[in-house]
């Protein structure tokens, strides 16, 4: 018999399999029942499912990295801000921890992560926590632990209680073997750092889980993503972020890597608006579980170029940091998010001058866009 049929088989003797083609999460009881995590297969994992109507109750996981603030801060603006709990393994500061729920989660610790969830009857999760490009590469078994153990952690309680998942990957999902200009959603993923190998495993998990036991997986590779009121957290595209804070504090900038690197990059803004809709988006209107996300694409010259409009003194020079350029030089150039944009609406917002002219006003910089332009 052919192996497509006897697979159709079997398939089709599976208890609970809907029409959509996936697998409901009965079979991933069983499978969890032999596992440590010790679910029995009886389990109820719809307790904490919620109708749709209802706000949903959110996590984010790594929330006190680059990202994570910003995200609850416009979450809760959506839903309301005791529904989105911001978790860490850091302590957070004053303000952060008097600006809505906060709790300690680590998520290589399974039970606790279960707890959380069943406690606070999570509905969504948004999982940030990670080791970035540069300095996994650094700490690699601990960037493997938390990068691939902990992504595993997350699946599976997402899985067990119904949650919708949101888990983001990154440019570097890609690697020297990859088309670099553009890079398609779909193409050849051969990343040569442990961060992107680990963000390979998490898109194709993810998806996996999705088609194997119905879990509402959704996933944006995100660009470089700069943000004026908190610090990257160990990346390769780490220097458009600094080069502001430098840039109105001493008019200069030490660039780490050469001026001709061109990579995908976003403002916090779109990012934080893109997450939000594409977890808000029909089911029915994604024809695939990870996209591509962009906005624009440059240099550290042609960033330097558009600070020049702004303060006239600036002055940029080079010290090139071996490890980050030799990752840049294997990640997308410019990035093609046509499938996001053509299935749930995305749109970005800010191209390089408002990147430029928002950044600077954050910093409070008197912006004095030269004469010349
Ligand atoms: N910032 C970017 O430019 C960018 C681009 C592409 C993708 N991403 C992805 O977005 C997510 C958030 O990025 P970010 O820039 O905020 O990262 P970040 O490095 O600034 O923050 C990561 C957070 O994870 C936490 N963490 C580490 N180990 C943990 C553990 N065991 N349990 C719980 N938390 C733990 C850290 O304390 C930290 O606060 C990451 O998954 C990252 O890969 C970020
Ligand atoms: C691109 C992204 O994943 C992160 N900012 C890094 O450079 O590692």
């Amino acid at each position: 018999m052919p192996v497509a049929r006897m697979l159709q088989q079997v398939v089709g003797q599976m208890p609970g399999r809907p029409a959509c083609g996936c697998w409901t999460s009965a079979p991933l009881a069983r499978f969890l029942g032999t596992s440590p995590r010790q679910i029995p297969a009886d389990a109820n994992f719809y307790s904490s499912s919620f109708s749709g109507t209802d706000q949903p109750r959110v996590l984010i996981t790594g929330g006190l990295g680059q990202l994570g603030v910003g995200l609850a801060n416009f979450l809760r603006k959506r839903f309301g801000k005791d529904n989105v709990i911001l978790s860490d393994i850091r302590k957070p500061p004053d303000h952060i921890f008097h600006g809505g729920p906060f709790i300690y989660s680590d998520i290589l610790d399974y039970k606790n992560l279960r707890e959380i969830v069943v406690n606070n009857r999570i509905t969504w999760l948004f999982h940030y926590s990670a080791l970035l490009s540069a300095i996994g590469e650094a700490n690699v078994s601990l960037a493997r632990a938390v990068n691939i153990t902990g992504l595993h952690n997350v699946l599976d309680v997402a899985a067990e209680h119904n949650l919708r998942l949101f888990v983001p990957s990154t440019i570097g999902a890609f690697g020297p073997t990859s088309p670099r200009n553009p890079t398609p959603d779909i193409c050849i993923q051969r990343p040569r750092t442990i961060y992107g190998v680990s963000k390979v495993h998490a898109e194709l998990m993810g998806e996996y889980y999705h088609y194997r036991y119905g879990l509402d997986f959704r996933c944006l590779r995100y660009p470089g993503i700069i943000s004026a009121d908190s610090q990257p957290g160990g990346g390769t595209t780490d220097y458009a972020v600094q080069i502001f804070h430098d840039a109105v504090k001493n008019g200069k900038f030490e660039c780490n890597l050469k001026s001709s690197t061109r990579l995908p990059m976003m403002y916090i803004d779109d990012c934080l608006r893109a997450t939000l809709e594409v977890m808000e988006a029909p089911a029915e209107s994604l024809s695939m579980r990870t996209y591509n996300v962009n906005a624009m694409s440059f240099t550290p010259e042609d960033l330097a170029q558009e600070l020049l409009k702004h303060i006239p003194e600036f002055q940029i020079t080079y010290n090139v940091d071996s490890v980050r350029q030799a990752i840049a030089d294997s990640w997308p150039m410019n990035f093609d998010d046509s499938n996001a944009r053509k299935d749930w609406g995305w749109k970005h917002d800010f191209d390089l001058p408002e990147l430029v002219t928002t950044m600077l006003n954050f910093h409070g910089s008197d912006t004095r866009v030269a004469q010349a332009n």
